[in-house]
């Protein structure tokens, strides 16, 4: 049982400074934009990745926190929220795409994550998988839906080398990079990110809940087998409004169940 007043070492909050239930963006620089669609929202925090914001949502407090890329950073980010009291979770975040039938600008929603990260392995096995939390699945989807945002559900890549993923062919390790991802082409994986998979499975562990919701932001593989050029979206809100949309539903029926 930690102290009321204890400083968490990284995150520099205590209990009382977060609610339980928080929104994950990846990049610090988007958690002011998050906490805009809370009530009342208040800086709390910033120390190394992790901007923290807390506000309201249905009269709940809800708090934001940036866990930077990566799973290190979001395992120590998880752990030391869920020590002073958060146990419900949504990444809000971005990704490429590897389903080259999925348009840029896609809310893509995991339903599973293939674990090419490091940290959940000094966690559980590989041999466990890494799963979001269904109800906050489901909430999303729905929220997804009623908002009209086009969406996908699936699997995504988590790795550690955001330039193993654009750039193998120049990796020593090349011959693993490139099988690895025609092989998760092959099984039906939709995206490619670097955090969801550590996010599960450390969740997992410390029985909280946790889902992601991703902005396909770019995706090769339809740019290379459609000829389409370029294209990237950079547009977040659609995500953020999907995450807050669920969250609100997901409080509602927390309070049903109390
Ligand atoms: O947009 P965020 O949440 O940072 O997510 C994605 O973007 C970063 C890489 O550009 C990685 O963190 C990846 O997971
Ligand atoms: O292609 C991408 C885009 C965002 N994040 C990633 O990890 N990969």
């Amino acid at each position: 049982m930690i102290n009321k007043d204890q400083l968490m070492h990284h995150i520099k909050c205590k209990v009382g400074d977060v609610g339980k239930y928080v929104l994950l963006p990846g990049d610090p620089g988007r958690v002011s934009k998050i906490a805009a669609y809370l009530d009342d929202a208040k800086h709390v925090q910033t120390n190394r990745e992790y901007e923290i914001w807390t506000g309201y949502l249905e009269g709940e407090k809800v708090s934001v926190m940036s866990t930077g890329m990566g799973g290190p950073s979001a395992a120590i980010g998880l752990e030391e929220l869920k020590m002073i009291g958060a146990d419900t979770f949504i990444r809000i975040g971005t990704c490429g795409g590897i389903d080259p039938s999925l348009e840029p600008g896609t809310l893509i929603i995991p339903t599973g994550a293939i674990r090419k990260d490091g940290t959940g392995k000094e966690y559980v096995p590989v041999e466990f998988p890494a799963v979001p939390d269904f109800e906050l699945v489901t909430a999303l989807k729905a929220a997804s839906d009623k908002l009209g945002y086009t969406n996908a559900l699936g699997i995504v890549e988590c790795k550690d080398s955001y330039y193993g993923q654009h750039s193998p062919e120049r990796m020593p390790v090349k011959y693993e990079l490139q099988q690895k991802w025609e092989a998760w082409k092959m099984a039906g994986a939709i995206g490619s990110e670097m955090e969801s998979s550590t996010l599960f499975i450390v969740s997992s562990v410390l029985r909280v809940r946790c889902a992601t919701v991703l902005l396909l932001c770019r995706n090769r593989e339809r740019e290379d087998s459609m000829n389409t050029g370029l294209v990237r979206v950079t547009e977040i809100a659609p995500a953020i409004e999907t995450a807050v949309n669920a969250l609100r539903n997901v409080i509602t029926n927390d309070k049903k169940i109390k």
